[in-house]
């Protein structure tokens, strides 16, 4: 048990603007161009030592300009992964018994070197690695970063004052311990801040982790790693193993200590690891802990009432902003008929006109998906869209792999609601809407609630209160964020808690004290401050014998 003090109350990093001619842009074009220009050992982390990985060297690149090598690393094998656990292992006990404001000064501190001369490395390296703009990164690795680990601190005390009560006589205490055994972390490409957060949030309740990052992600995984070290993580809190993680998931999954698994990626990974657990749930010393945030099919659905213009915009910036690579970007529209009429001609203008580019070019409104594997199935389903009687190709529906893999912002009509396009995750920029009556919105809310088995995101515009209260409650399972004139995508930590439900989750919402409930064990100890010595009960004593009464 930790004596605690008070942590400092946290408050959201402001989102810098990088306007032409801000200090702030002129810095971080400085070190966009650094990081560009050289081609970084990306090792791993196993505690006392930073090597690369024993497995089949990868490369990462540009998306915005593929042939551009900005890092070389490998694979990491069934040793690495046993080198790692065992540093973890090793430090285990001691980071346990580490009090829990010495833990939470690291992670501060590592906020505030995040917040400030950190800040151009981590948005650099996310821009370059995984293709962000710079109102991309800026709200990812370092906003939402710095939030985390700002508020994370914050939740992780207001767990810690929840005690019990005590009757007189006794005192009880709830001893919130980490979980017995290490934590494997497994983190997506598209957010530098959830790659982050995954490690970090068990790690600040006392457990030391193994995390698997995503190969596309390894640039800005390596330096959040280096920036955790920089804030005083001590060895081997925090391992970090490279790679597509096959060979790691055969050693971490089977190993008798792992006592919870933090996933953030699509429902296929996430089932194939829970399956795993599964099988081997009788080896394990303590049942672990399994906390995943999936993929979604987020919808929008707009009522007749709807103001056009803030339509247009929730579903531009919704659908194309980081070109739809987020859980939570609007990938389906259901559009009342007489706002179509009023919105469609600008939507497709608006969407038609998008800045395309590379990163660098800090005009760029969004740049290229992730890398070829996405842009191939980009190229398929625009394809099979194009064949498809019961679609229509309004915007976009352009791919080009010459210089990077860029697929152009895509809006799609049908009028088949049970059209692939809004059932898949393609994790692309492509919007697929489907036009309804004005008279049939009370159907198009259960339309929108079936059709997809995920409940991650959704969002109605309307102007009309009866309709924003009827798709509140309609699709009350059918998102875990719901926005009600607004984009879907956006969560901010702290004032929308993420993560959504169906197969998009365990709805574990990260960045709230929920989350990080998860990876503590609570222990109930009860004190008794002047403890009994005889044994028996009143109810044992012999009947009092009434006056006159003989003996
Ligand atoms: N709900 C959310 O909060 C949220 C947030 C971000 C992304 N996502 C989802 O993530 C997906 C996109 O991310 P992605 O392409 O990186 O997902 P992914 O499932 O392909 O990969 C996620 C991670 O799992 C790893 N992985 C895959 N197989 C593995 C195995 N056998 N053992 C160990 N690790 C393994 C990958 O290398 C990566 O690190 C989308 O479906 C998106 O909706 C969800
Ligand atoms: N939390 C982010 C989405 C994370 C998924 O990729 C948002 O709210 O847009």
């Amino acid at each position: 048990m930790d004596a605690r003090t008070s942590v400092p109350p946290p408050v959201n990093e402001p989102v810098r603007g990088y306007a032409p001619g801000s200090p702030e842009r002129a810095s971080l074009t400085a070190r966009l161009a650094e990081l560009a220009s050289q081609t970084v050992e990306l090792t791993a982390d196993l505690g006392s030592q930073q090597r690369l990985p024993g497995g089949a060297p990868f490369e990462v690149t540009m998306p915005s300009d593929h042939h551009h090598v900005l890092g070389r690393s490998a694979h990491s094998t069934a040793e690495d992964a046993r080198t790692a656990v065992e540093a973890t292992r090793r430090v285990a006990r001691d980071w346990a018994d580490t009090p829990f404001d010495e833990r939470a000064a690291i992670f501060l501190r590592a906020a505030e070197l995040l917040a400030g001369p950190w800040r151009d490395t981590l948005n650099a390296a996310t821009m370059l690695g995984q293709g962000k703009t710079v109102q991309q990164a800026e709200i990812d690795s370092a906003c939402e970063l710095v939030d985390f680990l700002r508020f994370n601190v914050a939740f992780a005390q207001q767990i810690h004052e929840v005690q019990p009560l005590s009757s007189p006589g006794v005192w009880n205490r709830t001893d919130y311990r980490p979980l017995d055994g290490f934590v494997y972390a497994v983190t997506p490409f598209n957010f530098t801040a959830i790659a982050g957060n995954l490690p970090t949030a068990p790690a600040l309740m006392g457990n030391t982790v193994v995390w698997k990052p995503s190969p596309t992600q390894q640039l800005s995984a390596h330096h959040t790693m280096q920036l955790l070290r920089a804030a005083g993580l001590p060895d081997g809190v925090i391992t970090m193993l490279p790679g597509d993680g096959l060979a790691v998931s055969d050693v971490v999954l089977e190993h008798p200590d792992l006592a919870g698994l933090h996933f953030t990626g699509s429902v296929a990974t996430f089932q194939h690891l829970w399956q795993r657990i599964g099988q081997n749930i009788a080896g394990y010393r303590a049942y672990p802990r399994v906390v995943g945030e999936t993929g979604g099919k987020d919808f929008v659905v707009v009522h007749p009432s709807a103001d056009v213009d803030v339509a247009r915009t929730a579903l531009v910036r919704g659908a194309f902003e980081y070109s739809g690579q987020k859980c939570s970007a609007a990938s389906r529209a259901y559009i009342a008929r007489s706002v179509w009429d009023r919105l469609c001609e600008d939507l497709v203008e608006q969407t038609e006109s998008l800045a395309v580019g590379d990163v660098r070019d800090l005009s760029s409104f969004t740049s290229a998906v992730i890398d070829q594997r996405a842009w191939s199935r980009h190229r398929d389903a625009l394809q099979r869209a194009r064949s498809s009687s019961s679609c229509q190709v309004l915007a976009g529906g352009t791919v080009d792999d010459s210089v990077g893999w860029y697929v152009r912002p895509t809006v799609i009509t049908s009028d088949d609601p049970a059209d692939e396009i809004f059932r898949t995750e393609y994790f692309g920029p492509i919007l697929g809407v489907h036009v309804y009556p004005d008279a049939g919105y009370e159907s198009v809310l259960d339309l929108v609630d079936e059709a997809t088995p995920y409940g991650l995101t959704g969002a109605v515009i309307a102007e009309d209160r009866e309709a924003v209260r009827l798709a509140g409650h309609r699709l009350r399972h059918a998102a875990g964020n719901f926005y009600v004139n607004d984009k879907p995508t956006g969560a901010v930590v702290g004032q929308q808690p993420f993560g959504g439900s169906r197969a998009s989750g365990t709805n574990d919402k990260a960045g709230s004290m929920w989350n990080l409930i998860r990876w503590a064990s609570p222990r109930s100890i009860k004190e008794t401050l002047l403890p009994p010595t005889t044994v028996e009960y009143p109810h044992m004593g012999a009947e009092p014998v009434a006056p006159g009464e003989a003996e």
